[in-house]
């Protein structure tokens, strides 16, 4: 069997439009547009690129955009005040602050200054809690970005054995929420899994977010299943340019998945478009409005 390839890059583009359709109609009704704002800290040119893509995506959906991009001098306060600052501004519906921040500032307290409301990429223990509940909740991108391409692949996710490999708060512990929500059979795994391979073979549905190259091997994969690959992991070339690769050896799997997600041109370009979303759903309910549909 050779496994389709979930075009990540092309469902993104569509939920982008879509958002862009309902940021013109939230415009009409509310009388202003929504809005994001970005805050980088620092010259980490990964971390500045991704930033870029972001606020580029902002302005073609036709939100306000609010770049801030700081020097890695900034102190801790300072950026607390930027974000409280953001906080009051009503023209603001999301805010993010691209981790990771550098090593003097305190990620954590930074997270927890966001007004949860706020606070698109879902990052915050109030909006952690609430998905964890079964509340309304801003999601983080990644793992919403990972459900939208799963449910579109296969409709009901209701008793399929789903592994998550990863347990970071941003997308392994969501993730596996949200896939529990759609009532999947859900296992974390992790690094101290005894026999990952193993309990990788029982799994319909693979999500790999664990940031380490190609580590999820093709012959681990249930003939059948379909694997999300979160990771992006940039290997060195002769040329200097690097590689771009998954968490999981994509040739091999594809001999076995049923249907697979590219690196890159998989999750990544979703991550993005979920961000949209979000804080399109953000300025709704912050306007009062009842959640945009079809999303
Ligand atoms: N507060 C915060 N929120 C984030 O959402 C956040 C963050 N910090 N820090 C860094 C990670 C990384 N991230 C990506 C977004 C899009 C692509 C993406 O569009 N990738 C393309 C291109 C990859 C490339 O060429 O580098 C692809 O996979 O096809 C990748 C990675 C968001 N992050």
């Amino acid at each position: 069997m050779t496994a389709s390839r979930i075009d990540g890059k092309a469902a993104g583009v569509a939920v982008r439009e879509r958002v862009a359709k309902g940021v013109r109609a939230f415009e009409q009704r509310a009388g202003r547009p929504p809005g994001l704002a970005t805050v980088l800290v620092g010259e980490d040119p990964a971390s500045a690129v991704y930033v870029r893509s972001k606020n580029r995506a902002t302005a073609e959906a036709g939100m306000a955009s609010f770049a801030h991009n700081l020097p890695d001098t900034t102190s801790e306060s300072e950026l607390l005040q930027l974000v409280a600052d953001l906080n009051a501004d009503k023209r603001v519906d999301g805010i993010l602050v691209q981790l990771p921040l550098p090593s003097h500032i305190d990620e954590k307290k930074v997270i927890a200054t966001i007004e949860p409301s706020k606070d698109v990429d879902g990052f915050h223990a109030m909006n952690a809690g609430r998905l964890a509940t079964g509340l309304d909740a801003l999601v983080p991108c990644t793992p919403l970005g990972c459900l939208y391409l799963l449910k579109a692949e296969l409709g009901d996710l209701s008793g399929l054995d789903a592994v998550v490999i990863g347990r970071s708060n941003i997308v392994g512990k969501p993730m596996a929420q949200l896939l529990l929500g759609e009532n999947a059979t859900v296992t974390i795994a992790h690094s101290r899994t005894r026999n990952l391979e193993e309990v990788v073979s029982r799994a319909d549905i693979v999500v790999a977010a664990v940031g380490r190259p190609e580590m999820v091997r093709g012959h681990w994969i249930k003939p059948g299943a379909t694997v999300i690959d979160v990771g992006i992991n940039r290997l060195p070339t002769d040329d200097g340019k690097g590689r771009l690769v998954g968490d999981v050896a994509f040739d091999e799997a594809v001999e076995f998945a049923r249907a697979i997600t590219p690196v890159p041109g998989g999750v990544g370009p979703m991550t993005i478009a979920m961000l949209m979303r979000n804080t399109l759903v953000a300025a709704h309910r912050r306007a009062g409005l009842a959640d945009p549909e079809n999303l």
